[in-house]
């Protein structure tokens, strides 16, 4: 267990500070961690009681492709399975969060002719199903507490994983979610059937899902969705991540840490049941659309710029 002790993580386990490295108020250490391979859009690294995952392609904006999605998925087994952590920080770089599914990608998995699928929907079991159904899962189960820090917009998947975390931070009032599945051919997913409704309340959920309509500040503010504005209207992303986690150092200090994980377990149990119900729900339903074509259709169509969100 961690204690922060002028300045220092101090590991109660072994009896001296585990950090090695001091980055302003705040410990670091860059631990390698066995049997995960790296990513060059995602990084990760603990800091104290923090694992902090962050998205590192601002050139596209952060968007993902299905695997980038899976490594999500087991960053967060990393950080469930490593007892000195008890926050898992989402953070990312440049002007948006993530514009979501990568649009190439979903174009590569329909292209890929090395890959022979049986049927349309043994192609998309695996291209779509799978993939979401264990990134959504590995968010619902998270035992750390999940804490989001919105540097600019979210989109689609990205945007749903950002519902299902526990605290949510905003950089500044540009930021805004957009869940833009009837523009896409598609229906909610990442739980945000449930998550969406819980969060702004059924109508609102309504009103922003059926008519593609982006959450904006207001609205993310006035539902309590973002716990706090850093009202950085002029700093980068860099500067607001690190502000956030000298911050979280300060709040962290003479906490009982496993007091967090055991609230968080309990507050969890309200809506556990009834996530993982929908997240299967959701993937099944969407298969049809995929098979149909639709989204595949409309995916391109944003690709080449002859579809665009109403933001
Ligand atoms: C697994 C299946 C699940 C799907 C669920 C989803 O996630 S649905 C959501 C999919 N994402 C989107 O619909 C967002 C698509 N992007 C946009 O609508 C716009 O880019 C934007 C986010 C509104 C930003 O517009 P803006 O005009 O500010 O920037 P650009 O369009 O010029 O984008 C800058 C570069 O980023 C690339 N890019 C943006 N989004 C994606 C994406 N989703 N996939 C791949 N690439 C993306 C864009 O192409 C630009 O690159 P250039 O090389 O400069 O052209």
């Amino acid at each position: 267990m961690h204690r922060y002790i002028r300045g220092q993580y101090m590991d109660e386990e072994i009896g001296r500070p585990r950090l090695v490295v001091q980055t302003n108020s705040i410990a670091e250490t860059d631990k390698e961690m066995p049997g995960i391979r790296k990513n060059e859009k995602i990084s990760y690294r603990t800091v104290g009681p923090f694992f902090i995952i962050q998205l590192v392609k601002p050139g596209n904006l952060n968007a993902l492709e299905g695997e980038d999605y899976i490594y999500l998925g087991e960053l967060l087994e990393l950080a469930d399975k490593d007892p000195h952590v008890y926050f898992t920080v989402l953070q990312s770089s440049g002007r948006f969060f993530s514009s979501g599914a990568d649009f190439k990608g979903i174009a590569k998995a329909q292209g890929d002719s090395s890959i022979e699928y049986a049927s349309e929907t043994s192609k998309w079991l695996s291209n779509f199903v799978a993939r979401n159904v264990y990134v959504t899962d590995a968010f619902i189960k998270h035992s750390k507490v999940l804490i989001c820090c919105l540097n600019g917009p979210a989109i689609g998947m990205s945007a749903a994983l950002v519902a299902l975390c526990d605290i949510v931070y905003s950089m500044n009032d540009k930021v805004y979610l957009l869940y833009p599945f009837a523009n896409l051919g598609l229906v909610t997913e990442g739980g945000t059937t449930v998550s969406l409704p819980l969060k702004f309340g059924v109508n609102t959920a309504y009103e922003h899902l059926m008519f593609n309509k982006p959450f904006k500040y207001d609205t993310l503010c006035e539902s309590g969705f973002i716990s706090k504005n850093f009202n950085m209207p002029s700093a980068s992303s860099e500067e607001f991540n690190t502000t956030v986690l000298e911050e979280l150092g300060r709040k962290v200090e003479g906490l009982y840490l496993p007091s967090c994980l055991g609230m968080k377990k309990l507050l969890q149990s309200n809506h556990i049941d009834s996530l993982n119900k929908i997240n299967s729900m959701e993937v099944n339903e969407s298969l049809k659309y995929w098979v149909d074509g639709e989204p595949l259709r409309r995916f391109s169509q944003l690709g080449s710029k002859q579809r665009k969100h109403r933001l």
